[in-house]
């Protein structure tokens, strides 16, 4: 990485880390100058989300508890529409990257501000980046008033999430800041974050699988993923989330699943083109290959290795593999369309990364 001349996108959020910190949900309203929120929850997660209500009493506008994954547009209009007849003047998410999305797209028109109190690592909470479906696309944009001004990371309401959504959720985590090492826009502080939060989430993925209720391990996998997707927040991705918004958005597969499985195999076709991200990767994950590192933590810690095993058609590989290239986007390895649909091959079968 060279020091010679970089731009560096500080994002201005504000964070409260640590076990029990959503006492202090109060308080950071107050701090952010707001009176009354809308709590958003998924519908799974509804107790919880009520828990947050019923804590800010007066302070709660609503509970909306109906945020559902890539934030369907009907959905968005509608959770503008209460936001709006409810008075709020501040948004609160309680839950993964659906529950922040709704809340994103509501400040997208209103401004309000969010507060995210983040449940999985998928870490929206530290973006500018909003996503919204229409008749079955989804289109993903940028904009400064999404980003959460506060953002509350609780490790205790990480707990529930269960063991297998905890390691895919985290390898989604890796995945901004495997690319975010290679990215064309990589400076000194997104590398250091990038590299720290590789190593806490490869760290603390393992200790979860083994004790879901660690909460050493759950606070360290938290720290991760706030990492990773500060890195996300500030820096251009490449091939790696390119094929995953491929085959989440034209062929349904599920979001951090296939963001684990994909991973090693990009990381394998972008090899030669990034060696100094490698190694950092490398170093992060423990192992002497960055690619193969990663597919062993998934594999060792009971997560999918193949499409085929989240519902992906082989014959469905060569139009992923077109709609991957069709727009160009820059990698540190040009798109090469034969090599892209061996690596889709690859990773529906579940055979090891290569290059
Ligand atoms: N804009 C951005 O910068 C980013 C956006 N995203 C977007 O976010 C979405 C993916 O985020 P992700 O967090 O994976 O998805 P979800 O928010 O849908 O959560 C994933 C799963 O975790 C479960 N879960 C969440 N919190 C808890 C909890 N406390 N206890 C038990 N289960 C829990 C959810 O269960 P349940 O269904 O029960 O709620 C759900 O099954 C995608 O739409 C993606 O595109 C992702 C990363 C960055
Ligand atoms: O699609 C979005 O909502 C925006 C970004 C991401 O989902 C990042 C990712 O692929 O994890």
């Amino acid at each position: 990485m060279s020091t010679s001349g970089f731009v560096y996108n500080g994002r201005a959020t504000r964070v409260v880390f640590g076990s029990g910190s959503r006492v202090h949900l109060e308080r950071e309203l107050l701090a952010l100058g707001v009176k009354r929120a809308l709590v958003l929850c998924s519908p799974e997660q509804h107790a919880l989300g009520a828990s947050l209500a019923e804590q800010l009493g007066s302070r709660s506008a609503d509970l909306f508890d109906r945020a559902a994954m890539h934030v369907p547009i009907e959905l968005a209009l509608e959770a503008r529409t209460v936001a709006a007849s409810t008075n709020a003047d501040c948004i609160l998410a309680v839950g993964g990257g659906s529950a922040i999305g709704l809340a994103k797209a509501i400040a997208l028109e209103s401004s309000l501000p969010v507060l995210a109190v983040p449940t999985t690592y998928a870490g929206s909470e530290m973006t500018p980046i909003y996503g919204l479906t229409e008749a079955g696309l989804k289109r993903t944009g940028t904009d400064i008033r999404v980003l959460p001004k506060t953002v509350i990371y609780d490790p205790d309401l990480t707990l529930t999430l269960p063991v297998g959504m905890s390691v895919t959720s985290g390898i989604n985590a890796i995945a901004h800041a495997a690319e975010g090492l290679y990215s064309r826009d990589a400076n000194p502080l997104t590398s250091l974050m990038a590299e720290e939060g590789i190593t806490a989430l490869s760290r603390s993925l393992p200790n979860i699988v083994a004790n879901p209720g660690d909460r050493s391990a759950r606070a360290d996998a938290l720290y991760g993923s706030w990492l990773c997707g500060a890195v996300l927040g500030s820096v251009g991705m490449a091939l790696h989330h390119k094929l995953c918004h491929t085959l989440g958005g034209s062929f349904n597969l599920p979001h951090a699943p296939t963001h684990t499985i994909v991973l090693p195999h990009a990381l394998a076709y972008n090899a030669e083109a990034a060696p100094d991200a490698m190694k950092r990767i490398a170093r992060a994950v423990g192992h002497e290959n960055a690619a193969q590192g990663l597919f062993e933590l998934a594999r060792a810690n009971g997560a999918p290795v193949a499409l085929k095993e989240i519902g992906m058609r082989e014959d469905q590989l060569d139009q992923a593999a077109d709609i991957s290239c069709s727009n160009a986007y820059w990698n540190p390895r040009p798109l090469e369309r034969d090599a892209i649909r061996a690596l889709l091959q690859r990773a529906f079968e579940g055979s090891a990364p290569s290059p």
